[in-house]
């Protein structure tokens, strides 16, 4: 077998899945991957970033594509289907890595602008993999939810379905996981513009850890300008490039990170390289396993207001004040500029996903809460 493979350079785990079945394996800057790059390639292995189409692909051998991501508006499948090269990607592989990333997004809003978030009606757009996760989530918080999501619901598959208008007029909280999409009655670019923001309660939040495009740049600008509805950002308008007045409507910032734990990594590898094994029916392909997570001692983080515990608790696993420190000061010339973006992710610090945190003891005060978290809480 000669398997020629070429893989995006911030793909982990590439040589230890595949080195025992492939010859070669050349890695490369997906952003500026090439056609000429593929010219002797079998396998293509992507992340978001590589636009993979008709000008990538024409006149070269690949006869494999994978995708280690949830989001797949970067791949022509039409195109591939066309040409019958088998496309693959990663459903859910970082569902949890966005749920917790949102967790900890209202622990910080906790603790800096007094959310009682669980107190408040939140709103889920796109019920997906990652909303369903999160959904799970805030439903065993307590909180009170609206859903929309017009295709499932038309699919009968969300019977609690509520219009986006409605929604946006009605919760205190918005979050956005949809995928980015041009075309259909269901298209999502642009979907949150001005208009869809002026709807929304002063003082609420607006939230994107979907694609960028779902938001308009005017919307966020006016979010922030004039209906005091406070903005977090993880994936922006015109991404990988985020211009100095948008990053300022932000109050938390990230460079499209929510999706980046360790487990949602390494699961996106696992399951191109599961695609492929049955593919060419390999019968065993090994790869590699988690190291152990962090422990963390509860009573270190202990407050007489029990909200407050966990939000610190949360926020010990991980922080998203500190990804808005990093994205505020890689500012340059009124911009952070694509090269910076791509620098702030390719060197993203390793996070945990909450459920691999060890805990060294369960407090019963919050045991309850832990387990709504996702903490590994025994019986
Ligand atoms: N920020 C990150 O790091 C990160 C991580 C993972 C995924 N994502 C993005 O989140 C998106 C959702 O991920 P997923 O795993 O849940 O995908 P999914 O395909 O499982 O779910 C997406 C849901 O959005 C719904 N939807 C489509 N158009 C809609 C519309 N106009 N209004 C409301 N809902 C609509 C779909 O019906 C579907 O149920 C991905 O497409 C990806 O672009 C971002
Ligand atoms: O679609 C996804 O899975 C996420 O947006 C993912 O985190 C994107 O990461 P990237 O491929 O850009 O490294």
């Amino acid at each position: 077998m000669t398997l020629r493979i070429v893989a995006d350079e911030n793909m982990p785990n590439v040589e230890a899945w595949f080195s025992s079945v492939a010859t070669e394996i050349t890695r490369l800057p997906g952003r500026q991957m090439t056609r000429a790059d593929l010219l002797e390639a079998d396998v293509l292995l992507v992340r978001s970033v590589t636009r993979v189409d008709e000008a990538l692909l024409n006149g070269t051998p690949v006869s494999f594509v994978g995708s280690a991501t949830i989001g797949t508006d970067h791949v022509d499948q039409d195109y591939l289907s066309q040409q019958n090269i088998p496309f693959h990607y990663a459903p859910g592989c970082n569902a949890a890595s966005v749920a917790d990333w949102l967790l900890s997004v209202l622990s910080r809003l906790h603790l800096d602008h007094d959310l009682h978030w669980w107190d408040k009606t939140i709103g889920i757009v796109g019920v997906g993999n990652v909303g369903s996760a999160v959904r799970a989530t805030l439903e065993a918080h307590g909180c009170r939810l609206l859903l929309c999501d017009p295709p499932r619901f038309e699919r009968g598959e969300l019977p609690e379905h509520t219009p986006l208008a409605t929604l946006m007029s009605n919760a205190d909280i918005v979050c956005f996981h949809t995928p980015h999409t041009r075309h259909g009655e269901h298209a999502t670019e642009g979907l949150v513009s001005s208009a869809m923001v002026s709807r929304m309660r002063p003082v609420s939040w607006l939230i994107n850890a979907g694609r960028g495009p779902v938001f308009t740049a005017e919307a966020v600008e006016r979010a922030t300008q004039t209906q005091q509805v406070g903005v977090v950002l993880d994936v922006w308008p015109q991404e990988p490039q985020v211009s100095e007045s948008l990053l300022d409507c932000a109050a938390l910032a990230s460079p499209h990170v929510a999706g980046y734990s360790l487990e949602g990594k390494f699961r996106g590898t696992e399951m191109l390289a599961r695609a492929l094994q049955a593919q060419h029916g390999w019968s065993s392909l090994v790869g590699p396993v988690l190291p152990p997570g962090p422990r963390l001692d509860p009573e270190l983080y202990r407050q007489s207001d029990l909200h407050r515990w966990v939000s610190e608790l949360i926020l010990a696993v991980y922080d998203p004040a500190r990804d808005t420190v990093a994205m505020k000061a890689s500012v340059t010339d009124g911009e952070v500029s694509p090269e910076r973006f791509d620098q702030l992710r390719k060197e993203y610090p390793t996070r945990r996903e909450i459920r691999s945190v060890r805990l060294s003891a369960y407090p019963a005060d919050i045991i309850d809460r832990l387990r709504a978290c996702g903490f590994q809480v025994p019986d």
